[in-house]
């Protein structure tokens, strides 16, 4: 098994694990030591470092993810992540290229795989640790069952050893060793019509089409007096008021103005931010924020796409949490998203029912690599959103 190879929690460590003490599993090497040439791939493939300020290989990244990445349960919707919301999600701050790790057919050099890490500081308890954040693990449909995925798992360890980074978050809808805390999904939903349509949802037994409309409708603007977008301006502030809210929870990034310009500044159809200036002391007291991830819808013959937001930050310290998302699912729905979809961790719980969010039907497993904790956490206790 591939995992119990690695240097993460091991289920036979379950029975002694409080007795184990929480940090690295493993002491750093040298980075002398380290693997100098990339890992075998079978013959017909070679490994490509994907440029990703190149269109055409963007395109390329966005077909084989658009086509193989990651499917609901019921196979009925895959997520499109688009060609900016990957260049956004790639090129953070401190980005090494060489992290963005294809592997091509030799001959007709088709993109057949893929794998990215992008690095990190997350704070664990009261330690920050330099991480990378594995994402985009995806095999061509035709490859699958091939222990592709176990050689594009140790490629990309071995290039970020080479960073002298030993340590790494991820988050998957599948169960592996081992997970330090287990998320569910909510899903609210904007345009219930499309989403019935779609198969997303079902009518509610005692509700009619109309008054399913009718219980999801949302006012046309706001209730927060200064609820606006943020911009550049902004960024300190929303620094001071995302750090400070970060740290009640166990485990969560760690953002610098950098990271918060980057992370969190509006990009059109990428990421939405908005801010509650407070109309006379013009202070900034509130934040909240969403990411843009449609999903393909699988075999309708109506609708091709699910227009989808994510719930990403939010900080609440003037305006109740309830109506400042309230304001963000009235945003969500002016912007023409379907559906609003949140995992129930910092404090989400709080609003979930009540603004009429359904449970998903399945789950999101947040792990750590190389980095032990004494756990699981619960979602409350997790302070950190991977795309
Ligand atoms: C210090 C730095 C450290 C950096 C690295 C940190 C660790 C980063 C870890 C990565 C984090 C990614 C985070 C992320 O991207 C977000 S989770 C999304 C993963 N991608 C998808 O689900 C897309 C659709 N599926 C596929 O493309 C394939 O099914 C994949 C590629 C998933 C597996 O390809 P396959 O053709 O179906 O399978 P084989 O090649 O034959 O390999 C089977 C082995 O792969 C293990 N497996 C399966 N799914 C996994 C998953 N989601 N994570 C980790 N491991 C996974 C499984 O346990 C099995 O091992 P075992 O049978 O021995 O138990
Ligand atoms: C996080 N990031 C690593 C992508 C990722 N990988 N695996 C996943 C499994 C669930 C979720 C998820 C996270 C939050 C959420 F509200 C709904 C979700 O999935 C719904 C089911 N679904 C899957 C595809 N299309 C719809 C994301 C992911």
């Amino acid at each position: 098994m591939f995992w119990e190879t690695q240097p993460v929690g091991q289920y036979k460590d379950m029975e002694n694990m409080d007795l184990l003490p929480e940090g690295v599993i493993e002491p750093p090497q040298d980075v002398s030591q380290v693997r100098q040439e990339p890992y075998n791939l079978p013959s017909s493939y070679e490994w490509c470092t994907c440029d990703v300020n190149s269109n055409e290989t963007m395109k390329e990244i966005y077909n084989l993810l658009t086509n193989n990445y990651v499917e609901d349960d019921d196979n009925m919707f895959r997520f499109d992540y688009s060609v900016e919301f990957l260049r956004w999600a790639l090129k953070p701050p401190g980005y090494y290229s060489d992290w963005h790790i294809g592997v091509r057919v030799k001959g007709s050099k088709k993109l057949v795989a893929f794998i990215t890490g992008v690095p990190a500081h997350i704070r664990v308890r009261d330690k920050v640790v330099v991480m990378t954040e594995i994402n985009f693990l995806c095999v061509h449909k035709k490859l699958r069952s091939k222990r592709l995925a176990p050689v594009l798992i140790k490629e990309v360890t071995r290039r970020v050893h080479l960073q002298n980074i030993w340590q790494a978050a991820y988050t998957a809808g599948v169960v592996l060793p081992t997970p330090i805390a287990t998320c569910q999904y909510w899903h609210r939903s904007l345009n219930p019509k499309k989403l019935i349509e779609v198969g997303f949802s079902r009518l509610g037994a005692r509700l009619t089409m109309s008054r399913t409309i009718k219980l999801y409708r949302l006012p046309e603007e706001p209730a927060t007096q200064g609820f606006r977008a943020m911009e550049s301006r902004d960024v300190p502030a929303v620094t001071r008021l995302l750090q400070e809210y970060l740290m009640q929870f166990a485990v969560a990034p760690y953002f610098t103005d950098n990271d918060v310009e980057h992370w969190l500044l509006p990009v059109e159809n990428v990421v939405d931010s908005f801010v509650v200036e407070n109309p006379s002391s013009h202070e900034i007291t509130d934040f909240c924020s969403f990411y843009t991830l449609p999903s393909t819808v699988i075999g309708n013959e109506h609708y091709s796409v699910l227009k989808a937001a994510y719930s990403y930050y939010n900080v609440a310290t003037s305006t109740p949490l309830l109506q400042l998302m309230n304001d963000t699912l009235i945003v969500a729905k002016q912007k023409d998203y379907d559906v609003f979809n949140a995992l129930d961790i910092m404090q989400n719980e709080s609003f979930l029912k009540e603004l009429k969010f359904g449970p998903g039907d399945g789950h999101l497993h947040y792990y750590l690599y190389n980095y032990r904790i004494k756990g699981p956490l619960k979602p409350s206790e997790l302070g950190l959103v991977l795309l």
